[in-house]
């Protein structure tokens, strides 16, 4: 079987990959069965000789390959027929900006692999960029709140070589004596945890966090148990919450109350309630004045995101009064950072984690009769048709 790693087409380009040459090495010596070519490409963060020097072919032609492994979206003429694929292609929510792809891959018989539908039995996703994710955005909030209250000056992520660059930054920074609030407990949360920890920024309990003043800079963790409450004031349960939110509301605003530096980590699952709304930004004691949504969900439960953010201009202001955007360091505004593609400033980094898992994960399904049922539970779409756990996707596909 040949695995080709194909070249982003997507605009802007994303110098990310699957496999870094390290990383395909890895795999080549695990699956010696198997065999592996590269696209060549201009803009991935690994130059083609680096993959030529671990004895790799690379060649414009990968057609010959029978699963073609990317990062973002293909584009439609660029699909070549009756292969395998994985890629996120952003169709499993039914975006209506990727219909046309989805009906393309079945329309060329395509299976279709999503990086995002690469889940355990329990549904949890194996592979993902979330920790990268974190890391930069936890650290662009702090980058903006150096260069709005005139602290110091942080350089941007893409402009640093790695992860360990990026550390090296903040160790020669002081940060204030400032209230910070992680939300979430999966990977981003993590990935926006290790940059706290980095700095030494003391972790608190939530009781300690709500009640308490301090004398240095602290952070608190929350996951949907401790921002969301049950109406009814009985004790909340956060998987039934995950199926079915109806009964619980936000428990949000005492935190917003003393916290100064708020990071967006968790998943926001459809109905659930907003963490703030426009009118709760308003309330007097409201003491956010900076966030990094690294969730990143527009107009919904951080009300202050009211579009998303881009690497090349990754801040803005909120001004809660008049709920319009404003300067980033306009006065009494909320300083917003909600940059949506945040692993693609770490290229490096985020590359080589997602080979770590691929190789890990999906590779050996290949091999052992896909033993784990990954690329079972993984497929969208199979003989020009959907698969039966994507058959939701029907209506979408036909255009209703
Ligand atoms: N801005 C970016 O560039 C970027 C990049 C990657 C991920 N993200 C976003 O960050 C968010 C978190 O991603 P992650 O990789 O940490 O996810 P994850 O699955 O690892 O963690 C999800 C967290 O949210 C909580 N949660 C709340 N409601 C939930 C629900 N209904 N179902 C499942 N979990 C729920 C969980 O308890 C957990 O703490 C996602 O919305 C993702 O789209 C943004």
């Amino acid at each position: 079987m040949t695995f080709a790693l194909i070249k982003e087409r997507k605009s802007p380009p994303d110098r990310r990959v699957v496999f870094s040459p390290e990383h395909l090495a890895e795999a080549q010596l695990a699956f010696p069965e198997a065999k592996f070519i590269v696209e060549s490409s201009d803009i991935r963060i690994f130059p083609d000789e680096a993959y030529e020097k671990m004895g790799f072919e690379v060649t414009d032609d990968v057609s010959g390959a029978d699963v073609m492994i990317g990062v973002k979206e293909v584009p439609v003429d660029a699909l070549i027929p009756n292969k395998k694929y994985f890629f996120f292609s952003h169709t499993i929510k039914k975006q209506p900006y990727n219909r046309k792809l989805l009906l393309a891959m079945l329309e060329k018989n395509i299976e279709l692999y999503d990086h995002e539908t690469i889940v355990r039995k329990t549904g949890s996703r194996l592979i993902g960029f979330g920790r990268y994710a974190g890391l930069v955005g936890a650290y662009n909030g702090f980058r903006a709140l150096g260069l709005r209250d005139k602290l110091y000056t942080l350089p941007k992520v893409e402009t640093l070589a790695d992860l360990n660059e990026v550390k090296s930054e903040l160790d020669k920074i002081t940060i204030p004596n400032i209230k910070i609030l992680l939300s979430g407990t999966g990977k981003v949360a993590h990935g926006a945890r290790e940059i706290l920890d980095h700095l030494e920024i003391k972790e608190v309990s939530d009781a300690l966090y709500l009640t308490s003043e301090f004398t240095e800079p602290v952070y608190c963790m929350i996951d949907v148990m401790e921002y969301n409450k049950r109406s009814d004031g009985k004790v909340g349960d956060k998987y039934k919450f995950y199926k079915d939110p109806t009964g619980y509301e936000s428990n949000f605003m005492p935190y917003a109350k003393v916290t100064d530096y708020f990071i967006a980590g968790h998943f926001y699952g459809n109905n659930a309630p907003y963490l703030f709304t426009r009118e709760d930004a308003k309330h007097p004691d409201f003491r956010i004045n900076l966030i990094a949504d690294v969730s990143c969900d527009i107009d919904g439960p951080v009300a202050s995101t009211i579009r998303p953010s881009t690497i090349a201009d990754p801040f803005y202001g909120y001004d809660p009064k008049t709920e319009k955007e404003v300067a980033f360091d306009a006065k009494d505004a909320i300083t917003v950072m909600a940059v949506d593609n945040l692993p693609c400033e770490l290229p490096k980094d985020a590359s080589e984690g997602f080979g770590e898992a691929f190789i890990e994960h999906v590779l050996p399904a290949f091999f052992n009769n896909d033993e784990r049922e990954i690329l079972k539970r993984a497929k969208i779409t199979q003989e020009g048709k959907l698969t039966r756990r994507f058959s939701y996707l029907q209506d979408y596909v036909d255009g209703k």
